[in-house]
């Protein structure tokens, strides 16, 4: 007897960053935060759970590789799960399997710990899996959340807004839709990978230096984060693109000095994203001249040196013509290898954007590759319909053979 279930859950950028905890342990942020889900087309975690009365002890294996479930985030998830199957155990039909030994397999179908936020897509996933493997009900973005705060928002899709919540215990420490995955219509995500290795300073470390050192991180906290979330939120409802690009660049920027404020100074973007940056900047001041503000395009970025644009569609093949042009793929790369995820042609440059293009002329290699990718929904049930991740007979890992993590 063997129950199991296969998931997929997205990646999700933050436009207003969480950086800095109230609660270490919970989980609990020092400030709202809002980010927009990417599509699981291009970039996901896939988990499969099987539970078992003949399994003989938990076991999880990440990529491949069998890692240790003592992990004490993942284990808070796995009781929060299984504290809320207990109280509605008798209309579930869940008890007895509550007692049954758990195997987790997850793959993720981009790189891990490299600042594209695998560890939020990772959780939610996990999480998701295992309210559908107990049959929870309700919101699940509060357990999610105990795995890795920022997994919180990846629960839904579209617009999320993450509140910190006031309560000691977290109960209001949730993540909630506030717009669908359409409400800027025809939007495309670049990702400018710089690196793709593991990052040095990872984001809970550096963000608990980040509230012990910096001073700066006060006026954030008190002041800044306050009203630009405010702004952000009307910016999102009056559907301001020209106003969100302006707030989301300013939000990444002020993250990144808060934590170069820190003592030791925690340094995630390279002299690439700091070139890819200022190249947006150009390029929008092209756009405002010429009256096309809805054309404009922003990056920000997370604890690592990959810019994640976000771009109207009626641009994009230009900015990735732009993109191209500024940052020249190696000897070895054509444009398919270059530019990952939804197929696209890069459009001839005007004079003006190829002259910007150049003025930076970069060598070629600085940028690893770009993902081309949208926004999407939440995490998904595809048990039945997809290539489970572990055998159904044994409940090991299958071979690598039909294991992709492709949907
Ligand atoms: N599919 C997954 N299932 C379960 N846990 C995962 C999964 N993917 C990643 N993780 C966990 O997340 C950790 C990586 O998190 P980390 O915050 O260092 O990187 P990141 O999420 O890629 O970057 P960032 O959060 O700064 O954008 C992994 O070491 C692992 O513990
Ligand atoms: C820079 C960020 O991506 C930080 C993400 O931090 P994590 O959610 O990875 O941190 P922990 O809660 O300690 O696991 C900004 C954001 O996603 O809001």
């Amino acid at each position: 007897m063997m129950k199991t279930v296969t998931c997929t859950a997205p990646v999700n950028i933050a436009v207003i960053k969480y950086w800095g905890k109230r609660d270490e342990t919970l989980i609990l942020p020092l400030n709202d935060s809002i980010s927009f889900t990417l599509s699981q087309d291009e970039m996901c975690a896939k988990t499969t759970i099987s539970i078992s009365p003949t399994f003989k002890e938990d076991k999880f294996w990440l990529n491949g590789k069998e890692e240790s479930l003592e992990n004490p985030r993942i284990q808070n998830c796995l009781k929060e799960v299984r504290r809320r199957a207990s109280k509605r155990k008798h209309e579930s039909g869940v008890e007895g399997t509550l007692n049954w030994h758990i195997h987790i397999c997850s793959k993720n179908n981009f790189p891990t710990a490299a600042g594209l936020a695998s560890s939020a897509a990772g959780y939610a996933c996990l999480v998701y899996a295992l309210g559908q493997v107990y049959g929870i009900e309700g919101d699940l973005s509060s357990v999610a959340r105990q795995g890795s705060g920022s997994a919180c928002r990846s629960i839904y899709g579209g617009l999320v807004q993450w509140y910190k919540g006031e309560e000691d215990d977290g109960t209001d420490s949730v993540a909630q839709s506030i717009a669908p995955p359409e409400h800027f219509p025809d939007l495309r995500v670049v990702i400018c990978v710089a690196n793709d290795g593991r990052k040095k300073t990872g984001s809970t470390i550096g963000m608990r230096r980040t509230v012990l050192t910096s001073r700066l991180m006060q006026y954030r906290i008190q002041e800044s984060v306050i009203s630009r979330t405010a702004a952000m939120k009307k910016a999102i409802k009056e559907k301001d693109w020209s106003k969100f690009c302006d707030l989301t660049m300013a939000d990444s920027n002020e993250m990144h000095a808060v934590c170069q404020d820190t003592s030791p100074p925690c340094v995630y973007m390279n002299d690439t994203s700091h070139t890819v940056a200022a190249l947006i900047h150009q390029y929008n001041d092209v756009k405002t001249t010429s009256g096309n503000v809805n054309h404009k395009v922003c990056y920000t970025f997370d604890a690592g040196p990959n810019a994640c644009l976000f771009v109207p569609g009626a641009v994009v093949g230009e900015l990735l013509g732009l993109l191209m042009r500024a940052f020249p793929p190696s000897p070895t790369q054509n444009t398919d290898t270059y530019i990952t995820g939804i197929p696209i042609q890069p459009t001839d440059l005007t004079r003006e954007l190829k002259s910007l293009a150049e003025e930076d002329g970069q060598p070629t290699g600085k940028l690893k590759y770009l993902i081309h990718t949208k926004i999407g929904d939440g995490p998904r049930d595809l048990t039945g319909s997809s290539t489970s991740l572990l055998d159904l007979s044994t409940g090991l890992p299958k071979q690598e053979d039909g294991n992709g993590v492709s949907p």
